[in-house]
């Protein structure tokens, strides 16, 4: 028998905040294959950041000796940090999943959704059963699965991917990793921080390459500091002996690794769940085809997060949440995804943070602008910090002053550019905001202040 519902969310990471006060006296079904509340929550930025933050504590101790305070790390519990990490987290996703099945107007349904026609859904539960759903609106929120590469699968060598590699038993004395992206560069900083020597195979030239180009070969500078990184490098193959895994490499040379994790990029999760024959068209890249509003190629199916956005972040995915959960019911006052000024944040060693334009990006783009690179050792607290190696770099437009891109690359650097993400998305111009407020002295913060004030604008 086919169940009916006002509404249907196919996958709990951000689509489990659709299920607002809305719905309060209608029927919602909730369909989760895997863990409740998604990648975030489970494998993704929350426990990624636990483990970064113990990085940082093992760093802060490594480094103390710089300012005359001798200490050492005398070692590493590893399965004691994962088991704190999991014992945060884990009871959040049982007790996630528990409110939806008890739920007063939800339905939760625990298995793999596919459509079989216009909004009409079997799901393939988890106990082996099959149910049947239909519903006036349904909304695909079924995130992206971790992309790895034919030259990794065809190898048959063992690899960890970020859904994994957080659960190990121990350190691995050598971490390889394919990859230059975020997932690489994190945890390289965490399995660096916290005992394994990291060699880094990045096909291009530099490890962040999507960031503007003098901060990505800023960063990838520090790291040839602290891991083994081969830029240029492409494994050609791989293969395992006594618990080495070997790449070797296009062009010559090879790499190894006690344990291999491949961060290759994210593929949406659009396969197998019968879209077309829902009406779902697909853009080339594989991510579901939405409007400014959330609105799929078919009638009463929305789409949102990993699937079908052009950013793969979680603050992005809640936000579209937002606007889908209005847009549901009130298909006469329909909002848009806020995708103008989006922020993000690497949190690796050192860390970067990053919104607008990059500098490549305004010449490609032929628009006049000025830059002002702002060393974090020529204020007060970097002094402090004895720091050599962190900038804030804001480009403005002269004319306006208006802000076109804000990067920092350094300590803290995902907080301070808060103030210039408030700039550019406010509209507020670099000297409003530099000289419109205090700055508490001597904060850090007054790297981003002095950033501001260096810019040579028309009119200050
Ligand atoms: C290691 C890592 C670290 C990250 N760190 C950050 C960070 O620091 N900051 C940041 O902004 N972003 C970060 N991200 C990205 C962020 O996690 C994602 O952008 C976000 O979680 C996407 O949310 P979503 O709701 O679109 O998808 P998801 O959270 O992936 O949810 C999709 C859900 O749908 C379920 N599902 C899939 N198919 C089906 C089906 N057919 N039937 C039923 N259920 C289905 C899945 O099991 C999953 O639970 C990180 C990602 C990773 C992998
Ligand atoms: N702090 C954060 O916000 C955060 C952290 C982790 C992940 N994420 C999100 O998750 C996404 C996925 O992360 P990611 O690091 O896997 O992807 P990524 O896109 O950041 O990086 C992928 C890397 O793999 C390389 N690559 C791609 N295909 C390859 C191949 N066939 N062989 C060798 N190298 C290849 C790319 O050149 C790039 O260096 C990110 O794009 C980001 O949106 C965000």
């Amino acid at each position: 028998m086919t169940e009916h519902y006002d509404l249907a969310i196919i996958g709990t990471g951000s689509g489990n905040s659709l299920v607002t006060p809305d719905f309060d006296d209608r029927r919602v079904a909730v369909i989760e294959s895997g863990t409740f509340g998604g990648t975030c929550l489970n494998v993704g930025c929350i426990p990624t950041k636990m483990f970064v933050y113990a990085a940082e504590v093992a760093d802060g101790i490594r480094s103390a000796a710089r300012y005359g305070v001798d200490a050492t790390v005398d070692g590493v519990r590893w399965a004691d940090i994962r088991d704190r990490i999991f014992g945060r987290i884990d009871p959040i996703a049982e007790s996630g999943k528990r409110w939806r099945v008890d739920g007063p107007n939800t339905t939760a349904y625990l298995g793999r959704a596919r459509f079989t026609g216009d909004r009409r859904l079997t799901v393939d539960l988890n106990d082996g059963g099959t149910a049947l759903l239909a519903a006036d609106q349904v909304v695909v929120a079924t995130g992206a699965h971790p992309m790895v590469p034919d030259v990794v699968t065809e190898s048959g060598v063992p690899f960890h991917t970020s859904d994994t590699i957080m659960r190990i038993d121990e350190v691995p004395e050598r971490l390889l990793i394919i990859g230059g992206g975020f997932i690489a560069v994190e945890m390289a900083h965490v399995f660096s921080s916290l005992g394994s020597r990291v060699t880094i195979l990045a096909r291009g030239d530099l490890l962040l390459r999507h960031l503007d180009t003098e901060i990505a070969r800023r960063f990838t500078d520090v790291a040839r500091g602290r891991w083994d990184v081969r830029t240029m490098a492409t494994a050609r193959s791989l293969t395992e002996q006594d618990g080495t895994i070997r790449a070797d490499l296009l062009g010559g040379g090879s790499a190894e690794g006690d344990l291999l994790l491949v961060a290759t990029g994210r593929h949406p999760n659009t396969a197998g769940i019968g879209l077309e024959l829902a009406g779902v068209d697909l853009h080339p890249d594989g991510r579901i085809v939405v409007d400014e509003h959330g609105r799929t190629t078919a009638s009463g199916v929305w789409s949102l997060g990993d699937v079908s956005s052009p950013y793969q972040l979680k603050h992005v995915a809640n936000a579209e949440a937002r606007v889908v959960a209005h847009n549901l019911v009130h298909p006469d006052d329909l909002r848009s995804f806020p995708h103008e000024h989006v922020p993000s944040g690497v949190f690796s060693h050192p860390q970067v943070a990053t919104i607008g334009l990059t500098e490549q990006q305004c010449v490609a783009r032929g628009l006049r602008h000025v830059t002002k690179v702002q060393a974090y050792g020529d204020t007060a607290y970097g002094w402090a910090m004895e720091d050599t190696t962190s900038v804030c770099k804001v480009i403005a437009d002269p004319a306006t002053g208006l802000l076109l891109g804000a990067h920092v690359l350094g300590p803290d650097a995902t907080t301070l550019i808060q103030p210039l993400i408030q700039a550019i998305s406010i509209g507020t111009p670099a000297h409003t905001v530099a000289r419109g407020q205090y700055w508490i002295h001597p904060a850090l913060a007054e790297v981003v202040e002095n950033a501001l004030l260096g810019l040579d604008l028309d009119q200050p």
